[in-house]
């Protein structure tokens, strides 16, 4: 008798990397500039800011030793010069190449309402942001090498608003539940999956799926956004080769605008408001649980990704399969110090994860009756893996 039929079987290639931590320092806005607001946080130079305490006085002698200003050092730090080409150049276009050869990639916003997350993901019509720049570059790069690879693109939006999962291309279909499949991914069960490689065209799904997300006015934003945004493409890629062994990658790209981290006080809400500033706060603290533990430099932490939707969600992102990119956003105001404190804080404690980025190949094998198991030799050619089959071993019962 036959034994059960491998039909395929995953393959990981181990590399450790660093989550990679940009910090973007917004321009004062006019409410700002009306409330006299002096800029407290600077660039100081590509990679480092400072922020000065607009509360400490040069005159307070008791104080005179502590110093008034603290340096934070990121991978990137940007501030109101820089434009949204620059942005995206400098933090996600880099993860293109490693998505059309099987790497998984994340990309998320973090910071305070009203510090320019959104703006920095989705943009404006006139300034686009990440989303679209990446989603250009993609299939750019997909187009590229298109005569020796066959591609599908496949898109979902959703959001995570008060621990319930909403889809954002259809939003009528109610809520929605997070899986976990038999290789152990996360999968959203029942999601609207696009399948476009026309940018214009994901630009307005984007834009219409936007306008289903959860906004109310709060004191520090009139278009606050009140859940986190996902957006996750898909990659699935195949060798056009007439080969026995068909090698299938298949690598996701999640893109996150995150809810607004600050404490509900700061926003002087209320009510409802509260009750959602509570379930942000759960998913936000949950992210920030996990980054705590992965950043522990003996790895002693239990890494506790259950705790909420957003974190059972990024599990690979954080610390497993991807390579991730955390952009924070902070305003220079002095009224958003403190926000912009306990902002840097978080950022620079995520810059000690290590995430394990790997290689996950499926091999779909025929005939797939047949039990087999598949001798393979790896090999890395200008940063592409290459499998060849070196022997196969039938086996029957
Ligand atoms: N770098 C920037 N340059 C110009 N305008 C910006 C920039 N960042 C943010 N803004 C403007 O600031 C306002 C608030 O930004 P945005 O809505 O992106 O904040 P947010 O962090 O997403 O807020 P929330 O968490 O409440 O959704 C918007 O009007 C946006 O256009």
């Amino acid at each position: 008798m036959l034994c059960f039929p491998i039909v395929y079987q995953q393959l990981f290639m181990n590399q450790q990397q660093l989550l990679d931590v940009a910090l973007r320092i917004r321009p004062l806005s006019e409410a700002e500039h009306e409330d006299a607001a002096t800029v407290v946080a600077h660039r100081l130079d590509e990679q480092m800011a400072v922020l000065m305490d607009p509360m400490e006085d040069p005159d307070d002698i008791l104080r005179a030793n502590r110093s008034r200003e603290k340096t934070y050092m990121f991978d990137v730090t940007f501030d109101y010069l820089a434009n949204q080409e620059e942005v995206y150049r400098a933090t996600t276009k880099g993860l293109i190449e490693g998505l059309i050869s099987g790497y998984n990639a994340t990309v998320f916003a973090y910071g305070p309402t009203g510090c320019g997350k959104t703006y920095t993901m989705l943009g404006t019509d006139k300034e686009p942001g990440i989303y679209v720049r990446t989603l250009n570059d993609l299939f750019k790069a997909i187009e590229e090498t298109s005569d020796d690879m066959q591609y599908s693109v496949t898109m979902s939006y959703l959001e995570i608003y008060n621990e319930m999962i909403r889809d954002l291309l259809n939003p009528s279909s109610g809520f929605l539940d997070l899986r976990e499949d038999c290789k152990g991914g996360i999968q959203v069960a029942g999601i609207t999956e696009v399948s476009t490689i026309n940018a214009r065209e994901i630009m307005e799904l984007l834009v219409r799926g936007n306008k289903q997300r959860t906004q109310e006015p709060t004191a520090a934003n009139q278009t606050s956004s009140r859940s986190h945004a996902v957006l996750q493409v898909g990659v699935r890629q195949q060798s056009r080769s007439r080969d026995v062994l068909q090698e299938v990658r298949f690598a996701r790209l999640f893109m996150i605008d995150l809810a607004g981290s600050e404490r509900a006080a700061q926003t002087q809400n209320r009510g409802q408001r509260l009750k959602e500033g509570a379930h942000i706060n759960r998913s936000l603290l949950a992210l920030g649980n996990c980054i705590n533990a992965l950043s522990d430099k003996n790895c002693n932490k239990y890494v506790n990704y259950r705790d909420s939707k957003l974190t059972r969600l990024l599990k690979d992102s954080l610390g497993g399969n991807s390579r991730t990119v955390m952009i924070a956003h902070i305003s220079p105001a002095s009224l958003a110090f403190e926000e912009s404190r306990n902002t840097l804080t978080y950022a620079d404690r995520a810059k000690s994860i290590r995430t394990r980025v790997r290689d996950r190949i499926t091999l779909d094998i025929h005939p797939p009756s047949i039990q087999q198991q598949i001798e393979l030799h790896h090999e890395r050619v200008n940063g592409v893996s290459r499998f060849r089959k070196k022997s196969t071993l039938y086996l029957f019962e």
